[in-house]
């Protein structure tokens, strides 16, 4: 089982060093290669995804990535800007189907920013489309409008689209998962104001006809936004597009208590994938020794389970995980009161530990 490991930017490289631990510590034989990616890879070799960085990824069963980007590269010209690089390995590996689950952990239940009660128990599952959308839609750009209404003024465009097999691809993976859940499907558009959406809303309605065993239900993104503060266990499967799914995965991260308790898994049709915390690079406390390794652990269990087939495996991490929430360890992000406060290694190291236990 070979397993590319790009660690990348900021805390990518500490948070990897933790999930790269505890997969040492497992009785599996995994091979593991490492390589530079995003603002790294550009400074060693002049571009964010590398030929050979690419090559590794695409040889490889399974990515275990970390995260890119720093606000030092926002002057860079696009393609050369470290987030291409992650959007480059999405669309190269085709990596369609994001899975990013929002599981409340019963000790994080204070950490959360909601109430206990409106938490206790949530367990959410986020399916963002991760290759199309506004995201890589063309045509793009910046052009000077010299007959609109402003002549002379420049302007900037990105196009939003999406075709009928992606959708249909992206609505069946969310039925199966329903499937295999609490049987409802929420999908969420902007169908009132975006043809993209009613086009998505048409689409996933037509796929449902092969699921109707499986509750769907249609919600406007900024309504889905609100209920998922308000009463978030209302959902089990939530199904989007690329950037609403992006921004309702963040909102919903802070249900769990943290950012840094957000795994996810990227998957193209063979099931080869990608996994990664769904935060960034964390440049305001990149070096510290502070951010949390959880997301990247539990993304790291996601890769066992999904694209290694070990799901023993997957489940003692999940185990060892909470073992060390109960045993009450809590990176800064998310710590509370009575509670151990410790930085990345640590917690790091009492998973493992947890582990051997
Ligand atoms: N997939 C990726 O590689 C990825 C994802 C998101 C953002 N980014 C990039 O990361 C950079 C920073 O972006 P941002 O600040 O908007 O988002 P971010 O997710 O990096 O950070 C947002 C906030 O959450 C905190 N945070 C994030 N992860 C944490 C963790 N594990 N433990 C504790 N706190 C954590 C940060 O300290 C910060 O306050 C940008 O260049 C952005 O493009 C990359
Ligand atoms: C860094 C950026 C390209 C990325 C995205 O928008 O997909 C990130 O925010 C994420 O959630 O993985
Ligand atoms: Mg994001």
């Amino acid at each position: 089982m070979k397993i590319a490991v790009l660690p990348g930017d900021g805390i990518g490289t500490e948070i990897v060093a933790e999930a790269v631990k505890v997969l040492r510590a497992l009785d599996l034989k995994l091979e593991m290669e490492s390589a530079l990616v995003g603002g790294a890879a550009y400074e060693a070799h002049g571009h964010p995804l590398p030929e050979s960085t690419l090559k590794l990824a695409k040889e490889a069963d399974a990515i275990l990535f970390g995260a890119v980007g720093d606000w030092k590269y926002d002057k860079l010209d696009r393609p050369l800007r470290p987030e291409q690089a992650i959007l480059g390995l999405r669309k190269h590996l085709g990596l369609f189907a994001n899975f990013r689950p929002a599981i409340c952990y019963e000790q994080l239940t204070h950490a959360s920013s909601l109430k206990p009660e409106l938490v206790a128990g949530l367990d959410i599952l986020i399916i963002r489309e991760l290759t199309g959308d506004i995201y890589f839609g063309q045509p793009r750009g910046r052009r000077t409008a010299v007959d609109g209404h402003f002549p002379g003024a420049d302007e900037a465009f990105d196009t939003m689209r999406y075709s009928r097999p992606e959708i249909e691809r992206i609505a069946r993976v969310a039925f199966e998962a329903a499937r295999k859940r609490n049987k409802k499907v929420t999908s969420v558009d902007k169908a009132n104001v975006l043809e993209t959406f009613q086009f998505w809303k048409d689409v996933v309605t037509d796929v449902h006809k092969d699921y109707q065993d499986v509750e769907l239900e249609h919600m406007y993104v900024d309504n889905a936004a609100m209920q998922l503060v308000k009463k978030p266990k209302a959902f089990d499967v939530i199904v989007t597009g690329n950037m609403f799914g992006d921004i309702l995965s963040d909102e919903a991260s802070m249900l769990t208590g943290s950012i840094g308790m957000l795994p996810s898994a990227s998957l193209n049709s063979s099931n080869q994938g990608l996994y990664e915390p769904s935060h960034g690079s964390a440049p305001d406390i990149a070096g510290k020794g502070v951010a949390n390794p959880l997301a990247t652990i539990l993304s790291a269990a996601m890769m066992l389970r999904f694209s290694l087939n070990q799901e023993a495996a997957a489940q003692r991490i999940e185990a060892a995980v909470q073992k060390v929430l109960a045993q009450g360890l809590r990176t800064p992000d998310i710590y509370s009161e009575g509670t151990t406060k410790v930085g990345t290694a640590q917690m790091g190291d009492a998973v493992v530990k947890a582990l051997a236990a």
